[in-house]
């Protein structure tokens, strides 16, 4: 079972709670019977899912009155399931101890990634490299597996296609002096990230972890990462360990949770051995690697949101002089091209739009179909070529864009007029929406007499935001009630503008709401004719949109 299966068939047990206006011990024991005959077919261990079952019986219980039902009310009940289902897979994902290194500023940063052959080893030093590299560090990528023929050629071709500097040698064919001329020579260029891409071998074997020990030892690398394919499922807790006693692995990979039967159980057991996780990878494009927080996952998985990780995402995502300057723009009333780009240009930056969206409470990764939201991806990417072939007054919109214009820029970027065409709309529809927001009042703080009234008066803030929100979107986003609920969890209206401020750099100034509107166009735009047409019914593209001349 995939693990996205396993987060709707709990999800789907836990939506059983909303529906009943009395929870009994009868419901209360479906319900965990769902949930564990869920658990235990993504091979989660037996042992973690009794656990589980029990805890959340003694709280329930404790909570009932005499007669079997809830003393406080079936909301209270409710919540406090959810909560400590959530608590305790969140608990059995997550080591009490042993936290993963961070990376600093201003030094050399080694990280050596080790595992066995065919684990996903290649493939994640390239998609870890591009993670960072998004992020604005400096990353270089070391070659020093020289064990499997083809490796090379591999990674050479991985970091040339992220534009990301490589360091190898073919003929060489120790690995150990590969590795220290790669990470001396990163050094000495100042770069932030040097990551070393070890040799493999079918199965653990003295051969590999006497190498892994001698690169170890050579480069000493500030941390070891340990890539492992989950289809092994609970297996994993062995190799995980045998890695572990070898070389101080300092956290753990675990690649190919996008389509195993295994997912839940390789998880599970991973982080038993102690060893913090830190990405999954979810695919084989170099954006599938998702960063890994276990209770963000959990609540992702059973569609719950994880507000703090879409906090943290779209902070980082987008420059603090960026937003200030959106700010100051759309506080003037104003919405350009640039600003339009800088917006795509952002949500590229926060990684893939499922994740992003399966972040946003009430609505599900899902929601953007795998294959879709490539499409649409590349989509954006094609809009930022186009804008990339603007000139400045182009884009700040003082001169306009008259046919000979397009022409020239459908040609500077390959592409064609009729799509810069359906660009130039596009962006219209965004000055519009923009506008249209910046009617409400304003809680980017140049009233602040509104963002007092708001405060005092939540559901004159809700009322508003409805008006200004779409329909179709409101729908998805499980309407205005989740909304509130959403409000609540970042800990009321100051919150919810300090992220919506962030999101769009400051469309957040045009209502509470401002952001998400705008990120939920252009998920409907990247999730093209997908169900994600947040915004209403997805644009539609001149024909033959995705082929580039260039
Ligand atoms: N579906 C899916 N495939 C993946 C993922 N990560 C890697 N792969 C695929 O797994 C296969 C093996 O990946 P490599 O990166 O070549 O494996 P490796 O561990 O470097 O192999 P050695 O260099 O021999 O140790 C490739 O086909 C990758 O595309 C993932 O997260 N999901």
């Amino acid at each position: 079972m995939v693990l996205a299966e396993l987060g709707q068939k709990i999800g789907q047990a836990l939506k059983k709670l909303n529906a009943a206006s009395v929870i009994d011990d009868k419901l209360l024991q479906e319900i965990l019977t769902e949930i564990a005959s869920a658990l235990l077919s993504a091979d989660v261990n037996i042992k973690y899912v009794i656990k589980l079952r029990d805890s959340v019986k003694t709280q329930v219980t404790l909570q009932m009155n005499s007669d079997g039902q809830s003393a406080n009310g079936v909301a209270t009940v409710r919540k406090l399931i959810q909560r400590t289902v959530v608590e305790e897979l969140t608990a059995m994902l997550q080591p009490a101890e042993n936290r993963p290194y961070e990376f600093k500023k201003g030094k050399a940063n080694v990280v050596m990634l080790v595992g066995l052959q065919g684990s996903g080893k290649t493939t994640t030093c390239t998609k870890f490299a591009y993670h960072y590299m998004k992020k604005g560090w400096r990353v270089g990528l070391v070659c020093a597996d020289t064990f499997r023929a083809g490796a090379f050629e591999q990674l050479k071709m991985n970091a040339a296609k992220i534009k990301c500097p490589f360091f190898g040698h073919k003929k060489e064919t120790d690995p150990v002096k590969i590795a220290e001329e790669g990470v001396n020579f990163f050094k000495k260029e100042k770069f932030e990230i040097i990551i070393v891409d070890t040799s493999g071998r079918h199965k653990q074997e003295a051969a590999l972890f006497e190498e892994m020990q001698q690169v170890q030892q050579t480069i000493k690398p500030d941390t070891a990462i340990f890539v492992m394919d989950s289809s092994i499922g609970q297996a994993c807790y062995d190799q995980a360990q045998a890695f572990n006693k070898t070389i101080r692995v300092g956290s753990v990979i675990i690649t190919k949770l996008d389509g195993h039967a295994k997912g839940g159980g390789a998880l599970s057991a991973v982080a038993a051995t102690q060893s913090p996780v830190v990405f999954i990878g979810t695919g084989e494009h170099f954006d599938d690697l998702e960063p890994f927080e276990a209770e963000g996952f959990i609540k992702r998985l059973l569609g719950l949101g994880d507000l703090s990780g879409l906090m943290k995402t779209v902070k980082e995502a987008i420059s603090e002089e960026k937003q200030k300057n959106m700010i100051e723009n759309l506080q003037k009333g104003q919405f350009r091209l640039r600003d339009m780009r800088d917006q795509f240009q952002s949500v590229l930056n926060m990684g893939p739009l499922s994740q992003v969206v399966g972040m946003i409470p009430g609505l599900n990764a899902n929601l953007i179909p795998k294959g879709k939201e490539k499409e649409g991806t590349d989509r954006v990417k094609r809009f930022l070529y186009m804008m990339d072939s603007m000139t400045e007054e182009e884009l700040d919109c003082v001169k306009p864009l008259t046919e000979s214009r397009i022409a020239r820029v459908a040609q500077g970027s390959g592409t064609r007029v009729e799509e810069v065409n359906f660009l130039l709309e596009e962006y219209k529809k965004f000055e519009k929406m923009v506008s249209k927001m910046g009617k409400m009042s304003n809680l980017a703080g140049k009233k602040p007499a509104d963002l007092e009234a708001m405060k005092k008066n939540p559901q004159l803030a809700m009322q508003q935001m409805q008006k200004a929100m779409d329909p179709g979107m409101l729908k998805q986003m499980g309407g205005m009630g989740n909304i509130m609920n959403m409000v609540k969890q970042m800990g009321g209206m100051e919150g919810m503008q300090d992220m919506m401020q962030q999101m769009m750099g400051g469309a957040g100034g045009a209502g509470g709401a401002g952001g998400m509107p705008n990120l939920g166009a252009l998920a409907g735009m990247l999730g093209g004719g997908g169900g994600a047409g947040m915004m209403g019914a997805p644009p539609k593209m001149p024909p033959g949109m995705m082929k580039r001349r260039r």
